[in-house]
């Protein structure tokens, strides 16, 4: 097993340009999105049509941990805003910090948050498959919600619970009928940029939304996230999942735009 990636010392962002030199591209995620960005009234509202929305499983991958939806056809898709086609979701998954730590990717006039969901989708109109739609510039597009800790979100606790069946990486368990659409803040306004995955392979094939107000999740729930492992059951050193987040990366001249 070669030195996989991950987030310690020796295998985490700072390596990753290593076995993945695109990390040193021009358009890397996440950033930082500065106090001023412009306004672009052409930009209309992002549309979020979950209504007939199938999650068919929630896992650990040993990065982070996910819930995948079936999208064999379009009837969980994303479109509108900066894009020109619907995007179908594939999955969403989380990044968080330690113990009273933030643990957001993206970060706002220099400010984390203490996590940020990921809504992944893929551009089905153009592509034949995620994974093709992954190495296309225009193949993925991300929806990013910031989660800061406040009261308990009433929601979330649903994924939580659920989390104590699949610690370890590899774990996979059924986990069907969630609409991801009561993970959503109220406003549905966002900033937009082109960029990356903020994993390996680190594929400069996504879109970023960002959607600029938070959600309000309990440092109780969030505790929750860190009972996963990174390792594997039969693996002897364990190691608790937190910290799974990239830093800010250069914005190398990139526009990014506000709706409104
Ligand atoms: N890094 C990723 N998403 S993210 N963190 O950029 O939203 N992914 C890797 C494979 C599928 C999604
Ligand atoms: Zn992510």
């Amino acid at each position: 097993k070669g030195n996989h990636w991950g987030y310690g010392q020796e295998n985490g962002p700072d390596v990753w340009h290593k076995n993945y030199p695109v990390a040193l591209g021009s358009r890397q995620s996440p950033i930082d999105i500065p106090r001023q960005v412009s306004h672009d009234p052409s930009l209309g509202p992002i549309v979020l049509d979950y209504d007939h929305c199938t999650s068919i499983n929630i896992s650990n991958n040993g990065h982070s941990v996910v819930v995948y939806f079936d999208d064999t056809d379009d009837r969980s898709v994303i479109h509108g805003g900066p894009l020109e086609n619907p995007y179908r979701l594939k999955q969403f998954h989380f990044h968080w910090g330690g113990k009273g730590c933030d643990g957001s990717e993206h970060t706002v006039a220099g400010n984390s948050y203490a996590s940020e969901l990921h809504l992944v989708h893929w551009n089905a109109v153009k592509y034949k498959s995620f994974d093709h739609a992954a190495a296309a510039p225009d193949g993925l597009a991300v929806v990013g919600i910031f989660l800061e800790t406040g009261d308990d979100h009433r929601w979330l606790h649903t994924i939580t619970d659920a989390m104590y069946m699949v610690k370890y990486k590899g774990s996979v368990t059924d986990f069907k009928g969630f609409n991801p659409k009561c993970l959503l803040p109220s406003s549905l306004h966002y900033w937009t940029y082109l960029g990356s995955l903020t994993t390996p392979p680190l594929h400069e094939s996504v879109t970023w939304i960002l959607l600029k107000d938070p959600i309000a999740v309990s440092e109780k729930q969030l505790g929750k996230f860190r009972l996963l492992q990174f390792t594997g059951e039969e693996e002897d050193q364990r190691s608790r999942m937190e910290n799974n987040f990239r830093p800010p990366q250069p914005l190398k001249g990139r526009r990014i735009r506000s709706s409104n």
